[in-house]
Order: C-alpha cells, then sequence, then structure tokens
C-alpha cells in the first residue's frame, strides 16, 4: 500500500493571543494532520505561548512579515502537503482542513483555497469575480518552495502563488469554508480607523502584485 502524504500546517502569527490557539486545536483536531507549525513573527503578546499550549510547534525568528513567516515554516517541516491558514480566523473546522487537504491530495488540484464566509451575495463576488487572495490554502510543499523568496514577501505572497500555479498549468480549486470568517484589523486594533488603513494597504499590495504579476511570468 503506498504510504499516505505527511501533512503539515503552517500559521503565520504576529500578535494573535486572542485566536491562535483555536486554530490550532481546529488543525489537531483533524486526524489527517502530522505536523501543526505556528510560526511566531515577532509577536509582542502571547502568542507563542498560547499556540505551544494548543500543542502546535512554535518557530520564532524575529519580525519578518507573513509570507517569509509561510517560507520559514515551510522550511520547518518535512511534510509533502501543507495547509497554510491565518491565525485570526473565527469559525474554522476540522473539516474545513480535511476538504482543503483532500482537494489536493486526491489530485483533484494543484492548489485548493478556502475562502471567508461572507454570506451568499459576497461569496459569489469573491469566489467568481474577486481576485481570490484567501491565506487559506492547501498546496503540495515543493510546489511553495519552489516559488522565488523575492516574490512571496509580505502580502504579495498569495497574488504570486496564484499567478505561480496558474502559469505551470496548475489547477485551483475554490470554495467557501462554511462559517469562517476573521478577526478583522479594525477588530485588532484599539482606533478601528488605524485598523482600516492597515487593511488598506495590505490590499493595497497584494491587489497592486496580482495585476503585477499577471503581466509577467514567474520564474
Ligand atoms: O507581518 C505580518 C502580518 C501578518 N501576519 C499573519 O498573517 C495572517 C494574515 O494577516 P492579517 O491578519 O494582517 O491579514 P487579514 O487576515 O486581515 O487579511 C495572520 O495570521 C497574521 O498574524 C504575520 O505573520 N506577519
Ligand atoms: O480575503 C480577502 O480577500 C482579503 C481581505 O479580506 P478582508 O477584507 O480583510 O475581510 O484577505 C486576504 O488578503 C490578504 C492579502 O492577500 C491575505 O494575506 C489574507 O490572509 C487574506 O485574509
Amino acid at each position: 500500500m503506498m504510504d499516505r502524504p505527511r501533512i503539515g500546517v503552517i500559521i503565520p502569527a504576529y500578535n494573535e493571543e486572542a485566536t491562535v490557539g483555536e486554530v490550532v486545536e481546529a488543525a489537531r483536531d483533524s486526524r489527517l494532520i502530522d505536523d501543526v507549525v505556528v510560526v511566531d513573527d515577532g509577536s509582542s503578546d502571547d502568542t507563542g505561548q498560547v499556540a505551544a499550549a494548543a500543542g502546535a510547534r512554535v518557530v520564532a525568528e524575529g519580525h519578518r512579515g507573513k509570507g517569509q513567516s509561510l517560507l520559514a515554516g515551510a522550511r520547518a517541516t518535512d511534510a509533502d502537503i501543507l495547509v497554510l491558514l491565518d491565525a485570526d480566523l473565527i469559525g474554522l473546522r476540522s473539516d474545513h482542513v480535511a476538504r482543503l487537504i483532500r482537494t489536493v491530495a486526491d489530485g483533484d488540484a494543484a492548489m485548493a483555497l478556502g475562502l471567508f464566509d461572507r454570506g451568499p451575495r459576497l461569496n459569489w463576488l469573491f469566489l467568481r469575480v474577486l481576485p481570490r487572495l484567501t491565506g487559506e490554502r492547501a498546496l503540495r510543499r515543493d510546489l511553495l518552495l519552489s516559488l522565488d523568496p523575492v516574490d512571496a514577501r509580505g502580502y504579495r505572497i498569495e497574488a504570486a502563488l496564484n499567478s505561480y500555479v496558474a502559469q505551470r498549468g496548475g489547477k485551483v480549486r475554490a470554495f467557501v469554508l462554511d462559517g469562517m470568517f476573521h478577526r478583522t484589523k479594525e477588530e485588532k486594533e484599539n482606533i478601528p480607523l488605524v485598523g482600516f488603513a492597515r487593511k488598506v494597504g495590505m490590499l493595497s499590495v497584494a491587489m497592486w502584485e496580482y495585476f503585477a504579476y499577471r503581466l509577467r511570468r514567474l520564474d
């Protein structure tokens, strides 16, 4: 019988003590997981302690940005397939994680994308019309590590992966993870306007790179 692929979960986390524990627990509840790595990206709160208490392996090497943290997590495991999860998710369930894994493990797609549940109207828009920049995805570890680290920096990594996989003819399967959403930046910041400004900054980078990557080939 062929050995089954080893499955690793990589969770980049920057000051996510409020939610990282539940995300780790949802990942560990899925019997398919061999390794859960939280990359503490220089948090000033108890993110690392909360993640370790929930049963994750914690990698902490200072603050680098989201994309660089995901790559550090991918290098810290020998899993064949990786599930990438944000640390600020609310309502994540083990069956959500299992669906992401099975989509790739069963050969149905090279990359699976799990989108927030924003309600029927917005779900259609985010699934069918808008760039699918979700942080919840599954793909082979060697595919992620073959992306040029320059293209993986910060918030551009999702846009880069979308183009990188598409340019290689890889199939992408996207679906809504019912009932799942996240703590928004407005909720994370003491001053909601600061959170909104951070969100605009993040989306500006992601959207700029999304269109830039569509215009050039990623090696
Ligand atoms: O410099 C950063 C910025 C973000 N993140 C993590 O990347 C994920 C998504 O980031 P964010 O929450 O800023 O994006 P949003 O969820 O608002 O789209 C979260 O787990 C963050 O903790 C990180 O590890 N380092
Ligand atoms: O899901 C999305 O379309 C965007 C924006 O979601 P919100 O407007 O913050 O609810 O959030 C994603 O964008 C970032 C940049 O690509 C990713 O890093 C985040 O993980 C992802 O949540």
